[in-house]
């Protein structure tokens, strides 16, 4: 079965590189050149561990290979994935144009039976317009075969693309169609064999169950950081709650860390889309937006919070901040809707001057967030930008950071505050005695009271 990629972006290139790990002939195609130009070199755009390796193999074993040709992906393929991006408008709705584009293509150039595969994130009704659209273009063309289409969402996280793709919590079938499910089930042989749950549903199902599993998470995030807030003021401490919480397992332990609010090109884009979905049906859906009107409280209040320590007169005016992370999380090199831009740009509101390192998010964050540059100096490593800070903010819990000399860090710095909106250092007493710790959703008092029992 020969598999097409259409969109080579975080999902599309690797779901394209496992699947020729697994033996498929996978040809990725792109609309960036310069994109498919380097990984056609075996040079891979984005940073995920793993990748690097599984492009080579694929290169080498020629079951690889890219082209900016949309033709030639589509009449390659017996099965085409839709791995395009879909962001937000303006109004929150999701941005199908891109879908559109590739929908347009495989009407126009498929030449025999083809299975279109959406693995983008989808509206509800989206995957059912497409199957609709193809039938009408194939009857035009007056077409001797048929198109079908299935909706099989993705759940894979960054950082850990390979792994999750290799090894998928479920998989998710949305189609009427029998071949199509057939296709499907053959190329996801290797997960069956490995008892993934596989789930089969109509395509409305399979595109929901994608915004409800990213909207319920966020929802998860958000709710542990209100309770994170409120721990601060009452003497409370969130990662003893959170765990006192996990270990239900009806709850569970998992997107119960507190933090300095979600972000990521999936979950701001994901909720506002399902909230879009609900207004055009008549369906006000009140949690998911509270989710996402806490996440936005929740930067603005890390910034208060860093104000709140380090101002005089109420600005950071003559303050040097030491940003640590700016990837959205760790083993990225994706900055699209990072907290880190926002509470950076709260930052330099107040006057203070900010220095930044991140392990991987720089050049990207150098690249698209133009109206920061001149006004935040990108350092070497973390020590460097520490160095004759006021304060270190801890945005991303790189592991990288654990490995840190931190008496010659403190002894370079002209403050020794430190925002720890991780929680990273909670339990690390040398630097919580070295610094002047702030954790997030506990304060001092709480840890004076545990340490004195
Ligand atoms: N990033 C993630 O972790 C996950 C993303 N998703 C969903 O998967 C979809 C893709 O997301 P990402 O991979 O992050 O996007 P991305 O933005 O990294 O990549 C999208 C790619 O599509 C290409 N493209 C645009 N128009 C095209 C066209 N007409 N033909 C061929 N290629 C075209 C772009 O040049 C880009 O390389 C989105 O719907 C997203 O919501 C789902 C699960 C995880
Ligand atoms: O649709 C998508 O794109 C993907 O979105 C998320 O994956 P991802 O965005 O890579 O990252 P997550 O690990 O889910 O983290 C998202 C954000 O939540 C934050 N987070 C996560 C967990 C937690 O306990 N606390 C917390 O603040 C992270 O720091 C990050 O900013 C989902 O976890 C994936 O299942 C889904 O496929």
């Amino acid at each position: 079965m020969k598999i097409g990629i259409m969109g080579t972006g975080y999902v599309g290139l690797v779901h394209g590189a496992v699947l020729s790990s697994y033996g498929f002939p996978v040809t990725c195609m792109d609309v960036d050149a310069a994109k498919i130009e380097r990984l056609a070199d075996g040079i891979s755009p984005i940073y995920e561990p793993g990748l690097d390796e599984l492009l080579a193999s694929g290169l080498r074993d020629g079951t690889l290979s890219f082209t900016t040709n949309a033709k030639q992906a589509i009449q390659s393929s017996d099965v085409i994935f839709i791995a395009v991006g879909t962001p937000a408008k303006e109004d929150g709705s999701a941005n199908l144009s891109y879908v559109q584009e590739v929908v347009q293509s495989i009407g126009k150039y498929a030449n025999d039976y083809k299975v279109v595969v959406c693995k983008s994130t989808m509206p509800v009704g989206t995957n059912r317009g497409i199957a609709r659209y193809l039938d009408g273009v194939l009857k035009a063309r007056n077409a001797p075969f048929r198109i079908d289409v299935a909706s099989n969402p993705e759940f894979l996280r960054q950082g850990k693309a390979v792994g999750d793709s290799r090894h998928p919590s479920r998989i998710v079938i949305g189609t009427e169609n029998e071949e199509a499910k057939l296709r499907l089930q053959s190329l996801y042989d290797v997960h069956i064999r490995q008892d993934v749950p596989f789930l089969y549903t109509n395509p409305e199902t399979a595109e929901m169950i994608k915004y409800a599993s990213n909207s319920f998470l966020a929802v998860k995030i958000s709710f542990v950081n209100e309770l994170a807030l409120l721990s601060e003021k009452v003497g409370a401490n969130i990662q003893d709650i959170a765990a006192g919480m996990g270990l239900d397992d009806r709850i569970s332990l998992h997107f119960l860390q507190a933090g300095p609010g979600y972000g990521g090109s999936c979950f701001p884009k994901d909720t506002q889309a399902l909230i879009d979905v609900g207004r055009k049906n008549g369906e006000e859906l009140y949690v998911v937006r509270a989710a996402i009107a806490a996440n936005e409280k929740q930067k603005l209040k890390m910034v208060h919070k860093i104000n709140d320590v380090l101002s005089f007169n109420g600005t950071l005016k003559g303050k040097t901040i030491a940003v640590w992370g700016l990837s959205f999380k760790p083993e990225t090199d994706d900055i699209r809707s990072a907290p880190s831009y926002d509470i950076i740009s709260g930052l330099l509101g107040r006057g203070a001057a900010v220095k930044a390192y991140c392990p991987q998010g720089m050049k990207q964050a150098e690249r698209l967030w133009t109206d920061l540059n001149g006004s935040v100096a990108y350092c070497e490593n973390e020590a460097d930008c520490a160095q004759n800070a006021d304060a270190i903010v801890l945005m991303t819990e790189w592991e990288q950071f654990r490995e840190n000399s931190w008496d010659t860090i403190v002894k370079s710095m002209r403050g020794n505050a430190f925002f720890d909106l991780r929680n990273m250092f909670a339990g690390h007493a040398h630097v919580r005695r070295l610094f002047d710790y702030y954790p997030i959703g506990s304060n001092e008092l709480a840890y004076a009271l545990e340490e004195a029992q």
